[in-house]
């Protein structure tokens, strides 16, 4: 069988070694398909073998994995995981031990692709994530473009940006995070939750079985980024339409979390398509994005008149208007980080909570300290005050020993700016640290899994043990899930207080027992729940849980 091919490959091929010659006829500009697969398959090692080359001596030659497809890139993620292909889950499949690092016998190791994805180098080690996090105006290492540019749809904003851009951004956000914002956080918790219960039923029911609780964590952690973030109020269940018949705003922006992914990934025009799923969303940020302008006229009058809400949206328009014409953002920019806060809160909180509730309904002990303790600061008849979070310190221990080991921002990237170099502290046991090239390019990788199952920075890493932040309250420097130094997460005091807020109140009501399957075990339920789901977020796979009404009183 024969295919036409382009002339000006054929003479190229007409010039090539023939073997036989059966196969070639570069006059008549036609070969053989066995020579063209012969041909694409020896351009294709090449230069699959350039690539491998190059991007060995982008990471140093450093020992780690060599692989076809970066494990981060599209072939590598659609394609199955096996041997040849380590899958996005390589770095959660890796942490029991740290056997993923210790086959490397270092805490930081590379990932060399040869066909898609650029050579990486991952790391486990806080004094790496120091040297590379905090941004290009303290180290030579920012965010990658091509990561920012998934994160600007709305406008550019506080997560994307690097350098100067990142000052001016979070001049204008940093206030908006303040414990007025705090205090906020935690009456809308309880508020929600108080929604919650009785928008379900649950009053009059002794026992509720929830078969998948992030239904329920998500839906909350979505009411209170839209209350506290965007300054609007929603009921548990979504109204069917509009007034006019036309989409909500809280349809708008249940939509546009839902199918965050397709509405960044997908190219502009793919959304015009006439499918009712692209439809929607295009109606959906044309919704919110009308209905962002309005608001921000209507903050800014707000604002001046000194009547001003104190949701992050208000917080952030006041700190603008603060600022001058000289650092202010524009509508686009404000707008751009309304939405970050949307996306960067909502997904990483609701994993966290629903994980905190599994760990919870399969350890009564640990459940049983936590409730002594709610009872001990807020007793059973008043309901928790925002003063209290201080002294709930073991209910917000619950909250970060689950993100350590559940950390749902599992990943940061960053790439070097210029030819430079990192600091590698030996393993374990050996003094001293190696100095390692970093050429202009190369990308690095936090692993906050490795990190945070580390055995340099905690004992027994694979055990849950909330009794490692007693006291962690202070909000010590020594937690971190959410980064560390100048950008780490804006919003985890944010986050805290919704969880500590929420677990209060849903511990001293209800008793969380594993909702088992017909003749499961609870050590089944656990292995079936307690693995990773992970996308761009991470959390634990859909967790059945029961809950069983406490009896007022007895603890
Ligand atoms: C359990 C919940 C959360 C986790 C685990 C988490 C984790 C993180 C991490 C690891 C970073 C650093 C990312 C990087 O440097 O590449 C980050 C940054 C950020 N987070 Fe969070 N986050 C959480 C909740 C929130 C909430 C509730 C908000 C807002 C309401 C928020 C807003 C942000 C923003 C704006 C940044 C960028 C900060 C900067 O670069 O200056 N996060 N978060």
């Amino acid at each position: 069988m024969a295919v036409d091919i382009p002339p000006i490959l054929a003479g190229l091929l007409a010039k090539l070694p023939s073997g036989s010659g059966r196969y070639v006829r570069g006059d008549q500009g036609s070969v053989s398909l066995s020579l063209v697969l012969v041909t694409v398959a020896v351009v294709l090692a090449t230069s699959s073998l350039v690539k491998f080359v190059r991007g060995l001596k982008a990471v140093n030659y450093m020992p780690g994995l060599r692989t076809p497809f970066s494990p981060f890139s599209l072939p590598g993620v659609l394609s199955p995981t096996a041997w040849w292909n380590p899958g996005l889950s390589f770095l959660w499949n890796g942490r029991k031990h740290h056997s993923l690092y210790k086959r490397f016998n270092s805490e930081t190791f590379s990932v060399t692709p040869w066909i898609a994805g650029a050579p990486l180098i991952v790391t486990s080690n806080l004094d790496v994530l120091r040297q590379i996090a905090f941004g290009s105006h303290r180290t030579d290492f920012a965010k990658p473009e091509e990561m920012s540019q998934a994160l600007l749809f709305w406008g550019q904003n506080l997560v994307a940006a690097d350098g100067d851009t990142w000052r001016t951004h979070r001049r204008v956000v940093g206030p908006a995070f303040n414990t007025k914002l705090y205090e906020d956080v935690w009456v809308k918790t309880a508020e929600i939750y108080a929604q919650m219960v009785e928008e379900e039923g649950w009053a009059s029911k002794d026992t509720i079985d929830v078969p998948v609780v992030q239904k329920l964590t998500f839906q909350f952690a979505l009411l209170v980024i839209s209350r506290c973030g965007f300054g609007l109020s929603f009921s548990w269940f979504e109204p069917p339409a509009a007034e006019n018949g036309g989409m909500t705003v809280q349809q708008a922006l249940r939509i546009i979390t839902d199918r965050n992914t397709a509405l960044v990934f997908l190219p502009k025009w793919v959304r015009k398509l006439p499918f009712k799923y692209l439809g929607e969303i295009e109606a959906a940020v044309d919704t919110m994005m009308t209905f962002m302008k309005e608001q921000i006229a209507r903050r800014r009058d707000s604002v001046k008149s000194n009547d001003a809400a104190s949701d992050a949206f208000t917080l952030m328009i006041k700190a603008n208007e603060a600022e001058g014409n000289k650092y202010a953002l524009d509508d686009s920019e404000l707008i751009g980080n309304v939405f970050i806060l949307l996306f960067a809160g909502h997904e990483t909180t609701a994993h966290t909570l629903a994980a905190s509730l599994a760990f919870l309904a399969c350890n009564p002990d640990i459940q049983q300290e936590i409730l002594d303790h709610i009872l001990q600061v807020v007793g059973w008849d008043r309901a928790p005050a925002f003063e209290d979070y201080a002294s709930l310190d073991k209910v917000l221990a619950v909250f970060l020993e689950t993100l350590r080991m559940f950390p749902s921002g599992y990943l940061m990237f960053r790439q070097a700016t210029k030819d430079t170099t990192i600091k590698l502290p030996r393993p374990v046991g050996e003094e001293g640290v190696d100095t390692i090239p970093v050429p202009k390019g190369t990308t690095m990788v936090v692993d906050v899994v490795g990190l945070e199952y580390n055995p340099r920075y905690y004992d027994e890493p694979e055990t849950f043990k909330p009794s490692r932040w007693y006291g962690a309250s202070k909000e010590g420097d020594n937690f971190t899930a959410f980064s560390v130094g100048p950008r780490e997460c804006v919003g985890r005091r944010f986050a805290t207080s919704e969880a500590v807020c929420f677990l209060t109140l849903l511990i001293r009501d209800y008793k969380l027992e594993p909702l088992l399957q017909k003749g499961e075990t609870v050590g089944q339920w656990k292995e079936r729940v307690l693995d990773a789901t992970l996308f761009i977020t991470l959390g634990v796979k859909d967790t059945p849980i029961r809950l069983v009404r406490r009896e007022k009183g007895r603890a």
